[in-house]
């Protein structure tokens, strides 16, 4: 079956269908890495976005149980040049096509993805429409300007009520973490366990006092979908949070940490997904190699009204990776230590946030 992607700009670029038959309307937005789409497909912080991926050949290696990030698929459409015809690895499952499939995700294949992706470059990210309806394409275009990327994206990832984990690592300390989901991925929440953490994790709307009131060692503020700006009631809980518990924030919740302290953030042109972004660590000047996922970022002007301060930097165009505050255990970094899928190099910054934790229970103690 035929297939179109239809962009804001009017530009139709024809394929095949690939998953689900039907419509779907989304931002249209690049990924660069060369594995890990099971994963992406996964994040919840894709939620509303159509996924270009730029690597040629996807599918390959199949879908298998351990790679989800969440319950479900979480994209809005996925572009593919290739998609792989006889995937083969040990642990696989399923077939992609067949998931997305299943999961009433439409998608297209066949779609020259570097050429698009240039296009993205060039205009910024692009509202598009991935449709196997090839009648009334041009109707399509003169649509897409009337409709606009949904607002309450984090609602509608975010867990419903509040559960918990236990650590997996006995070996450390055990620390009581409560994280706010404002639509996390599965890969955190196994990095914070194996870090020895017991999590509480707790709907993005949870208020300031119920988190306090679980008696935590630390807070953490998870990744999650769309503009920070629209995360209010999760921006005044964290204004509450600071000064009273350690907190750690990955991506959204990065964003968010600095919206409460006073800081601006704003929309980038394209951002930054995929696996290899590289980013300095401001006081030991050391690169690591970075999976990242965002198209927004904290502006760094306004960071001057703010009690926090550059920690990371990404060293392709210079914008904000991390911050923490001036006085207070209260961190943030906009990539994902997390590693799933990309590199486990970061995954010191969980150390980090167990070692101020550590310190904030002896001095809260003594
Ligand atoms: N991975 C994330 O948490 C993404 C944060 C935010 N939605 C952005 O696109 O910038």
């Amino acid at each position: 079956m035929k297939a179109a992607l239809v962009l804001e700009t009017g530009k139709i670029l024809l394929g095949e269908s690939f998953g689900a038959a039907g419509e779907t309307f989304g931002e249209v937005v690049f990924n660069t890495g060369m594995t890990g789409y099971q994963e992406v497909l996964t994040d919840p912080s894709y939620a509303g976005q159509i996924v270009c991926m730029t690597y040629p050949l996807i599918g390959n290696y199949g879908i298998n149980r351990v790679d989800d990030q969440s319950e479900k698929p979480q994209v809005q459409g996925f572009i593919v040049k290739e998609a792989a015809r006889n995937p083969s690895h040990w642990q696989m499952e399923k077939n992609l096509s067949r998931t997305l499939a299943q999961s009433g995700v439409v998608g297209i294949k066949g779609i020259d993805t570097r050429a698009l992706t240039r296009i993205i470059r060039e205009h910024g990210v692009l509202r598009g429409i991935i449709t196997t309806e090839l009648e009334g394409l041009q109707e399509i275009v003169s649509r897409l300007n009337t409709l606009s990327v949904p607002t309450d994206v984090v609602a509608r990832v975010s867990t419903p009520k509040t559960y918990t984990l236990p650590p997996i690592s006995r070996e450390k300390e055990i620390l009581h973490v409560v994280v706010m989901d404002f639509g996390i991925k599965r890969n955190i929440l196994q990095a914070m366990q194996e870090s020895g953490f017991r999590l509480t994790v707790v709907p993005h709307n949870t208020p300031t006092e119920k988190i306090l009131n679980l008696q935590p060692d630390g807070v953490f503020l998870s990744n999650g979908p769309g503009d920070p700006k629209e995360v209010a009631t999760g921006i005044k809980t964290i204004q509450g949070l600071v000064g009273e518990r350690p907190i750690f924030g990955i991506c959204l919740g990065h964003q968010l940490l600095s919206l409460a302290l006073g800081g601006d953030t704003y929309k980038m042109k394209f951002g930054h997904r995929g696996g290899n972004q590289p980013v300095q660590d401001l006081t030991t000047k050391r690169v690591t190699i970075t999976s990242q996922n965002h198209g927004y970022a904290i502006s760094e002007k306004s960071l001057e009204q703010t009690p926090l301060y550059i920690t990371h930097r990404n060293l392709n165009d210079q914008s904000i990776e991390g911050v923490k505050h001036r006085n207070l255990p209260v961190f943030s970094v906009q990539y994902h230590p997390e590693a799933g899928p990309g590199p486990s190099e970061s995954l010191y910054l969980f150390d980090e946030f167990a070692q101020l934790m550590q310190e904030w229970r002896a001095g809260y103690a003594s």
